[in-house]
């Protein structure tokens, strides 16, 4: 047990954001994805986070393509068996970005959770659907393919108690409240925001969530790709308890690594 009250394996640890670049080429994105993983756990990363939709690329028609049946696991899901196998082997926690998701008729956007056993300990499906129309600026409705999750999901593992929302989800206070309700130490958002709303919204979103529930917020955007069908902002961030960014970077491709340390949240508040 670490120090404090709270009950949790490990009060200090280091995160890692591995903010990627991401092609049409799964096999790439997969094998790519697995070699940022461990970059980060080699410099002492005990959690990994991924971006939205990594494994190919953020577009409607790609979701269909790329989508992966995540609960027959095995060849249906080469990129989840991926994130649990490196997630036993290196011992480290994932909380594996999203990818799209087929489960019977329906697609969804899907965050995974891997304990250090490899082991799924959960599946977040992106609740808040982003139908975006600014003229002129940016339009994509993601509800033209994807279906929308039910249910918060907040999962205890070795590095805390960890709330999960995707992109979009961090508009949502109600969201990041329960989160807070339910005794979450961390939330991470992996995100794709755009280079509309990203300058405006992405960082003040972040602090708010942190402010208003002093909690850790970390995110974790795919590297900008200016070619792109839908061109990602970037600036994977880490806030701490106080809304205080404690690490970031901008839009190419990189892997933050940080610390957290989790009686930080009992001082500030
Ligand atoms: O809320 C925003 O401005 C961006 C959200 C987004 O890009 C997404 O949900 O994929």
């Amino acid at each position: 047990m670490g120090e404090g009250n709270l009950d949790v394996e490990f009060n200090i640890f280091k995160i890692a954001l591995c903010q990627l670049s991401v092609t049409p080429d799964k096999e790439r994105n997969i094998s790519h994805a697995r070699k940022a993983i461990e970059d980060a756990a080699a410099k002492g990363a005990q959690l990994v986070v991924l971006p939205e939709i990594w494994n190919g690329p953020y577009s409607n028609d790609s979701f269909p393509v790329y989508a992966e049946d995540i609960d027959a696991g095995g060849d249906a899901s080469p990129s989840t068996a991926m994130l649990s196998e490196v997630a036993q082997r290196l011992k480290i926690t994932i909380v594996g970005g999203s990818i799209a998701e087929r489960s019977g008729d329906q697609l969804y956007n899907t965050s995974c959770v891997f304990d250090t056993d490899g082991k799924l300990l959960a599946k977040h499906r992106k609740i808040h659907l982003f139908d975006i129309d600014i003229p002129g600026k940016i339009t994509f409705i993601e509800s033209k393919t994807l279906t929308a999750g039910q249910t918060p999901t907040i999962v205890d593992t070795e590095v805390g108690r960890i709330g999960i929302g995707i992109c979009y989800d961090i508009r949502f206070q109600e969201l990041a409240m329960i989160y807070a309700a339910r005794g979450a130490h961390l939330i991470c958002y992996p995100g794709a925001f755009n280079m509309t709303t990203g300058p405006l919204h992405w960082e003040l979103l972040q602090r708010a969530r942190a402010t208003d529930n002093q909690l850790y917020v970390a995110t974790c955007s795919p590297a900008r790709d200016a070619g792109a069908g839908y061109v990602a902002w970037g600036h994977s961030t880490l806030v701490g308890p106080f809304g205080e960014v404690m690490a970031t970077t901008e839009h190419e491709e990189s892997i933050i690594i940080a610390e957290i340390d989790y009686s930080v949240i009992e001082l500030r508040r």
